[in-house]
């Protein structure tokens, strides 16, 4: 369990970081918000593919229990989709998803943004390119996924139409890992600054752990709120404070700190 502090965004980042153990959060005054794929669970081949194993149940139903209404999830995925991966388990925190174009809160319930109607026209020319090229078409509330962790040499072509139905719909072009996403506007750091407006959130400093470059706009707003981000995975420009390896040492980190009293 180790987390490392990072060099500002800005500047090429020298190893080796600087370990801190125990991790540098008062844990009676923190709020946690946690990005999905590449964060709590590790990626796989295609999005249905991700494992959510009974170490992540438990971890989270502790979460819940240890830090009750202070604790969030900030993904790309749809609300839909993490219903469907952690089922219960998703319910037991405020939760935002489509990259913060939608959330839900106790206090608020759902809340969305419209689904434009241009995204099916959009929706419909990235299946056909996935079908005639064997990449995958992901299927989202409010967005449509291309992915091309199958076939890197396709990135590319699936960028450039991504640009051109972008361009000709009024889509937000979301880049991820291995895909790139059309879809509504919102962001995650404005996710965070809502979900920390939360009764049970007001005063604590906000840690947001996130591996990929739809985290980086959490990354800033946790800082700003003076708190910090957390990337997860190997060093690179980022405005996130701290690093972590991996999922896994993420996952350390989660029990140590359900062991700390
Ligand atoms: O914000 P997140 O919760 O991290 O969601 C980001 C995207 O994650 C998913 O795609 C990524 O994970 C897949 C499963 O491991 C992987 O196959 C893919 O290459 C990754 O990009 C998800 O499918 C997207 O909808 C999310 O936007």
């Amino acid at each position: 369990m180790m987390l490392a502090e990072r060099q500002p965004a800005t500047e090429v980042l020298a190893p080796p970081p600087v370990a801190l153990d125990p991790p540098p959060v008062a844990l009676d005054t923190v709020s946690l918000f946690f990005d999905f794929d590449g964060t709590l669970v590790d990626l796989a081949a295609t999005p249905d593919a991700v494992v959510v194993d009974q170490r992540l149940r438990d971890a989270l139903d502790s979460l819940a229990e240890r830090y009750p209404g202070r604790v969030a999830i900030i993904s790309g995925r749809s609300i839909e989709q993490l219903d469907s991966m952690l089922g219960d388990h998703a319910r037991r925190f405020a939760v935002a998803g489509s990259h913060g174009a939608e959330r839900r809160t106790p206090e608020d319930g759902h809340v969305a943004a419209e689904r434009p109607a241009s995204l099916e026209a959009a929706a419909e020319e990235f299946a056909a390119f996935a079908a005639a090229n064997g990449l995958v078409y992901e299927a989202k509330s409010l967005g449509a996924g291309l992915h091309y962790r199958m076939a890197p040499a396709f990135e590319p072509d699936a960028v450039a139409l991504a640009e051109t139905l972008a361009d000709r719909h009024g889509l937000t072009l979301q880049r991820g890992k291995m895909m790139v996403e059309l879809r509504t506007p919102g962001d995650k750091g404005a996710a965070l600054r809502s979900l920390i407006d939360a009764p049970t959130m007001a005063g604590t400093t906000p840690y947001f752990f996130g591996d990929d470059v739809t985290d980086e706009d959490g990354f800033e707003a946790a800082r700003d709120l003076g708190g910090a981000g957390v990337l997860i995975g190997d060093a690179r420009p980022t405005a996130a404070t701290y690093r972590l390896n991996d999922v896994a040492a993420l996952r350390d980190w989660i029990a140590a700190i359900l062991e700390t009293r």
